[in-house]
């Protein structure tokens, strides 16, 4: 297969060309047109529940604002086949700080990709955005703050507060996270929407065990289809790699929310997710689950898809392992709930992965061995092949594995805690935890490990009864190890 320059040169063009909707009493349909010129063409559909707000979606400018937008985040998933170094966007005009914005979460996105692939690249070349209509001047500029400021704020003096009676959707990955958004407003559920896009064994079952039928109103569920043009490709060898999914997440939410007259979309996103995978270098495979990203949509939003939807992630202020021990306390989660990735088609924990491993870990102060062999299906603390995966959780190696992982500390503090309390209870340490031992760490780790109890990251975008549901849950949860702040 060629390489990357070679594409490039073979294939200079992609095109967005449009988007058709379709809409009937049941849903909306929605299928976008790309093109790499001279070698592929592809329409990915999305299909969203006609909703609440019954109106005829073809004359609605916010409706056709977001769903432009989504085409905007979807085309990257196909422009990276070959990534031709010019982008087409038809029948559009953009402004300059609109170009900026996408161009930095193309190019940070696919941070990941880059990197894995060899490829070196810079924000100024990887690609020339060219909308058809021009460059338009708009009354508002991204690159203002005081433009921003007064977009948020009127924005934020249209919207009720959750206490007020809003409504808040919550979208459901099936793993531990979005599991405590629910615990964390479970006193608020007539208001909550679960929000799936391609239901799975894990996503339904989380829905139901927190007491939701999947066909009560609240539930909303998104159907996105990849084009086979692109599957084929990548049998053939073309570039692949890692695409920002939780910006699929974001803006397919606002649509769906918009749809639904919902005001918040409350994503659970943690603080330890703005760690690079590579230290010391801007590529993170988390790039659009940090607060980087959530705050640029957040202004985004407010400036330019002007749907009075606030967007924010709910448990922005934790790390994970607070999240793990919350976690731990939703018993109920614990025999449904699925964050490997690798298995996510068969709704299994693979048992091998790094992403299995970190649950592990992160779940060990909290819940017991035993327990956790039976979540797992098997003993991952005794599994010698999982010794390079482990180094690299720990930060023996010298990056972390490029999945959604905690930060390195955190990690360590989790396995420090698991193994005082081996000790303290006469328990042989199972393989892992005894090569740590032999690393010099856990004497390292001991004075710090109760630290991450107390974590609490103020960069977040919390409105205040949501601030309250959180810290409610951690003093429950927690105790008197809860944050103070
Ligand atoms: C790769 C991906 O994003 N998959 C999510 C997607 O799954 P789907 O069944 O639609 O596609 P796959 O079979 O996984 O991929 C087939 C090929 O298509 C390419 N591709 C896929 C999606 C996309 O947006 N762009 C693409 O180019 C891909 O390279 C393959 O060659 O949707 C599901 C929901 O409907 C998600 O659950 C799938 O997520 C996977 C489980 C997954 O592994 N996702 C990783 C990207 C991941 O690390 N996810 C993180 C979020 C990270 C982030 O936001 O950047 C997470 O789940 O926490
Ligand atoms: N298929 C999906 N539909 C809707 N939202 C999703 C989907 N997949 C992921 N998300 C959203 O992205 C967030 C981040 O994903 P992530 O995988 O970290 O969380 P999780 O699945 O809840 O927990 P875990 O970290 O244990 O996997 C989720 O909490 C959820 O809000």
């Amino acid at each position: 297969m060629s390489s990357y320059k070679e594409l490039r040169a073979k294939y200079p063009t992609f095109t967005y060309e449009g988007y058709d909707v379709k809409q009937n009493d049941k849903e909306v349909e929605i299928t976008y047109h790309f093109a790499i010129d001279n070698l592929a063409q592809f329409a990915p559909q999305w299909r969203f529940p006609a909703g609440d707000r019954q109106c005829d979606y073809s004359s609605d400018e916010t409706f056709a604002r977001l769903i432009f937008s989504l085409g905007m985040v979807e085309l990257v998933s196909y422009w990276k086949i070959a990534c031709p170094p010019k982008v087409i966007i038809k029948n559009a005009s953009l402004g300059e700080d609109q170009i900026a914005w996408w161009k930095s979460l193309y190019f940070n996105g696919l941070g990941e990709f880059y990197y894995t692939n060899g490829i070196e690249e810079n924000i100024n070349d990887f690609m020339e955005i060219v909308p058809e209509n021009g460059i338009c001047e708009n009354a508002l500029s991204l690159q203002c703050e005081a433009d921003v400021e007064a977009a948020m704020a009127l924005r934020n003096s249209r919207i009720k507060s959750l206490a007020d009676g809003a409504h808040c959707m919550v979208p459901v990955g099936g793993g531990k996270d979005s599991v405590v958004s629910l615990d964390v407003l479970k006193g608020y559920k007539s208001q909550i929407h679960p929000y799936i896009i391609n239901p799975r064994g894990a996503t339904i079952k989380t829905v139901e065990t927190a007491g939701m039928s999947m066909d009560d109103r609240n539930v909303i569920v998104a159907h996105r289809t990849l084009d086979s043009n692109m599957l084929e490709l990548n049998k053939k060898g073309f570039l692949n790699g890692h695409t920002p999914f939780s910006a699929i997440v974001a803006f397919s939410a606002v649509i769906a929310a918009y749809m639904n007259d919902i005001t918040y979309i409350a994503l659970s996103n943690e603080s330890s997710a703005n760690e690079s995978t590579v230290p010391g270098s801007t590529v993170n495979h988390q790039y659009s689950k940090s607060f980087e990203f959530e705050r640029d949509f957040h202004e985004y939003e407010a400036v330019y898809l002007k749907s009075n939807t606030y967007y924010f992630s709910l448990l922005r202020p934790l790390s994970e392992f607070q999240i793990a021990a919350d976690f731990a306390a939703c018993t109920d989660f614990h025999s449904i709930f699925r964050s490997c990735n690798v298995g996510s088609k068969k709704d299994i924990w693979c048992g091998h992965c790094p992403k299995c491993m970190f649950v592990w870990l992160i779940l060990s102060p909290f819940i017991e061995q035993e327990k956790l062999c039976k979540i797992f299906g098997t003993d991952m603390a005794e599994d010698e092949t999982m010794q390079e995966c482990f180094d690299k959780l720990v930060g023996i190696a010298s990056e972390k594995p490029f999945e959604c992982v905690g930060s390195v500390n955190e990690v360590n503090a989790a396995i420090t805690l698991t193994i005082r309390s081996m000790k303290e209870a006469g328990k042989k340490l199972p393989y892992l935890f005894g090569y740590y031992c032999g690393t010099g760490l856990y004497e390292k780790n001991l004075p710090v490990c109760e630290d991450y109890f107390r974590y609490y990251d103020t960069q977040n975008l919390l409105p205040k009864d949501f601030e309250e549901a959180l810290n409610k849950t951690l003093n429950e949860k927690l105790g008197e190890r809860a944050p103070r702040h």
